[in-house]
């Protein structure tokens, strides 16, 4: 028998699965770019690694943008979340674009859950512009532009941490 830890992780507390497929993920990142566009122009993107690469290199390719920098962060241990750590802020050559605090650089992630990954980005660079594809509530604030918003209590499974498996039909117990 697997031993479990007591505590519920965030990913149980959610309890509402929101299952995202690449197909949805592609749209809902070409949305987002959609009202990029009339914000910027940028002149670079900056992926808050990892959820972000993948929105960064889809927007990137949208708004024409080559420059793409990362900022590394280490918090949810699979869906437990500890303490944040960065691990690699951005290059001299990217801090330069945005002035030192940010101004015209666009920062990028796959979500903004309790807002505690966005929080510390944006102490980082306070000017720069920032854009997730999903936003829960709490979160939201700290966030510029968004496409989707989901309740609190919903865990978003994106494409890159599932795969496809047998569903039993719903009149036997399927969610
Ligand atoms: O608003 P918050 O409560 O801080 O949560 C949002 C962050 O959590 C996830 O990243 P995670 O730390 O799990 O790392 P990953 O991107 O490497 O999967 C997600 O990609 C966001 O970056
Ligand atoms: O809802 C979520 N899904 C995936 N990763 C996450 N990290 C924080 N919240 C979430
Ligand atoms: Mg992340």
């Amino acid at each position: 028998m697997v031993e479990r830890n007591s505590e519920p992780s965030a990913q149980e507390r959610a309890g509402r699965p929101f299952p995202v497929s690449w197909d949805q993920f592609h749209r809902d990142c070409r949305a987002l770019t959609w009202r990029l566009n009339e914000v910027g122009p940028f002149h670079a993107v900056i992926a808050i690694t990892r959820g972000g690469l993948v929105p960064a290199a889809i927007v990137a390719r949208e708004l024409g943008l080559r420059i793409i920098d990362t900022v590394c962060v280490a918090s949810y241990d699979h869906d437990k979340q500890g303490d944040l750590k960065v691990l690699k802020g951005i290059s001299e050559q990217t801090a330069k674009l945005g002035g030192g605090t940010g101004k015209g650089l666009l920062i990028v992630d796959d979500l903004v859950d309790t807002g505690k990954t966005g929080r510390l980005v944006r102490q980082l660079l306070p000017d720069a512009h920032f854009a997730t594809v999903y936003a829960k509530p709490k979160g939201r604030p700290l966030v510029d532009t968004y496409i989707t918003e989901v309740s609190q209590d919903t865990w978003i499974y994106f494409p890159w941490d599932t795969a496809l498996s047998f569903q039993p039909p719903i009149r036997d117990g399927a969610a």
